[in-house]
């Protein structure tokens, strides 16, 4: 388990001491708790970003990651701005640069908001001790999660393991109402930022300076504007249908919101009041589930994050031991085609385009083509986890790996066996085949009931340049079930 960093008491040295406000997953000012509490105490606050080549080199980056990253960093320079201060950039690591610039500026204390990613938390304790030793200030808060972990705990005190009786104890507890945004703040003199240069102070780069390349428009524009345009379209439009709308990947049927949460563009306090707005304004019974049924999203979203920080070896593999020795297939030929869309499956095939494409996928397909790549294929769901962060603009280490340990069923809830049939689920969640011939549009003239049966003959196929089936579903999900009783 991660120490909490404690606040340290003030002292000031000056009528307008300077805070440094550390930002890495909280990419906002509105709603934002260390900003209010640092508010308080001075007007003087200046943000910090460092662009980390631990995490910007890690095999794991996607290139849309990063491009909606850069987004959010030039949205939130200019709202600094917008109220009188600044957001400094620098590519450094940020247990060497902090208290370096903490000490050039004579700043009163360094603060930011908590993770629980396990590279977060050796990273802050690294920066916390290193500013102590310096004799520098800090103060944390946890504030990417409606209740940090801690405070979730079943009655016997420890951290839960399947999501159902933590969503009943979450929901009961009392939730934060959004905090108040500075109206103005004041930023570093002239002279001050003279000091700056000789430690490496840069302008947002561009995705290529940093090695990325990424061409296509981002699901959701970067910046807190775009995701509080996009809660309320979202609110106005789809939360009391949400129930019925959330499944079916053809439609703009959920909230988008995704990459916003990721970085901490929108805060889960302001989606929370949204939700208790549209419930108290709710007219039916069927519009209160569907708002319920989104509530239970954002707690499946603090479920996972609560699991790794409690469990922080579920980022290295299965959480059920046994499953470490489960004999996964190395087809790299297999992996390839699921990678490429290029399996024979319309569903998984026009699934991996939209990720591919965009660097987002529908849920329902996610679970789709996480079910195809494990229980069809046969192989290691950690290749998949990896694509996905490798692809994904919205790729969060906690609920990446709890989606695809849910689906390899080697996770904390593995039953019933969840092996989805990608025919079946073609024909429940896409039955006019419009997602399909959306993503691929070489299949758009066959016959609807053929493409989500997939029963195109191999003549067809070959004459739009589609791929035969790659495996058989039938036979691999057999063959998945009798290597599943060796480790189960
Ligand atoms: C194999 C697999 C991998 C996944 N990888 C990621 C990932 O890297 N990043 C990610 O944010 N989500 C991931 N998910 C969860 C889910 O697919 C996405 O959060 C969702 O599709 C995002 O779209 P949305 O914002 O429109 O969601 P909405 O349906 O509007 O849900 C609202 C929010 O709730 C949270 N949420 C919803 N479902 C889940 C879930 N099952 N687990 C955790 N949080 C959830 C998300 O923050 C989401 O933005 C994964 C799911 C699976 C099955």
């Amino acid at each position: 388990m991660g120490e909490q960093l404690i606040l340290l008491p003030m002292s000031d040295q000056s009528d307008h001491p300077l805070i440094l406000l550390w930002h890495r997953r909280d990419l906002r000012l509105h709603d934002h708790l260390a900003l209010a509490k640092a508010r308080q105490k001075t007007a003087r606050i200046v943000g910090v970003f460092c662009l980390d080549n631990k995490i910007l080199q890690a095999k794991a980056m996607a290139p849309a990651r990063v491009a909606y990253l850069l987004g959010c960093l030039q949205s939130l320079q200019d709202h600094y701005q917008r109220l009188g201060s600044q957001l400094l950039i620098f590519h450094a690591d940020p247990v060497q640069l902090l208290p370096k610039l903490a000490n050039t500026l004579g700043a009163q204390r360094v603060v930011w908001t908590l993770d629980t990613e396990p590279y977060a938390q050796q990273r802050d304790l690294a920066v916390a001790q290193a500013l102590r030793e310096q004799g520098l200030a800090i103060a944390t808060e946890w504030d990417q999660l409606m209740h940090h972990p801690g405070e979730v705990l079943t009655q016997a005190g420890n951290p839960y393991t399947v999501y159902t009786p933590f969503w009943k104890n979450w929901r009961q507890l009392p939730k934060a109402s959004p905090v108040s945004t500075p109206k103005d703040l004041q930023g570093l003199s002239a002279a001050e930022q003279e000091k700056l240069d000789p430690l490496g102070l840069q302008a947002i780069p561009q995705l290529t300076d940093l090695g990325f390349s990424w061409d296509q428009p981002l699901p959701l524009a970067p910046g807190e504007e775009a995701a509080e345009e996009r809660l309320a379209w979202f609110v106005a439009n789809v939360l009391e249908e949400y129930q019925q709308t959330r499944n079916f990947p053809a439609l703009d049927g959920t909230s988008q919101l995704s990459a916003a949460l990721k970085f901490g563009v929108i805060s889960p306090r302001t989606l929370w009041q949204a939700t208790v707005a549209a419930w108290d304004q709710s007219r039916s019974e069927e519009a209160r589930a569907s708002i319920e049924t989104w509530q239970q999203e954002l707690a499946w979203r603090e479920f996972y994050q609560h699991c790794l920080y409690s469990f922080p070896a579920l980022a290295q593999g299965p959480y059920r031991s046994p499953f470490q020795e489960f004999p996964w297939e190395e087809n790299q030929d297999h992996f390839q085609a699921w990678c490429a869309g290029e399996t024979g499956y319309p569903i998984i095939d026009a699934a991996m385009a939209q990720l591919n494409q965009t660097g987002w996928m529908h849920n329902r397909c996610r679970m789709i083509v996480a079910s195809f790549l494990t229980k069809d294929l046969i192989l290691n769901w950690q290749w998949g986890e990896l694509y996905f962060m490798q692809t994904l603009y919205d790729g969060d280490l906690a609920a990446n790996n709890g989606g695809w340990q849910w689906s390899a069923s080697s996770g904390m809830d593995p039953k019933p066996l969840r092996i989805f049939n990608p025919y079946t689920q073609a024909q429940k969640f896409d039955p006019e085949g419009e997602y399909i011939r959306t993503w691929l549009p070489q299949l758009a003239p066959f016959d609807t009931g053929d493409l989500l049966t997939g029963k195109l003959s191999p003549i067809e196929r070959r004459a739009v340049n589609y791929p035969d089936p790659v495996v058989d579903h039938n036979q691999q999900q057999r063959e998945f079930k009798r290597r599943y009783q060796l480790v189960k």
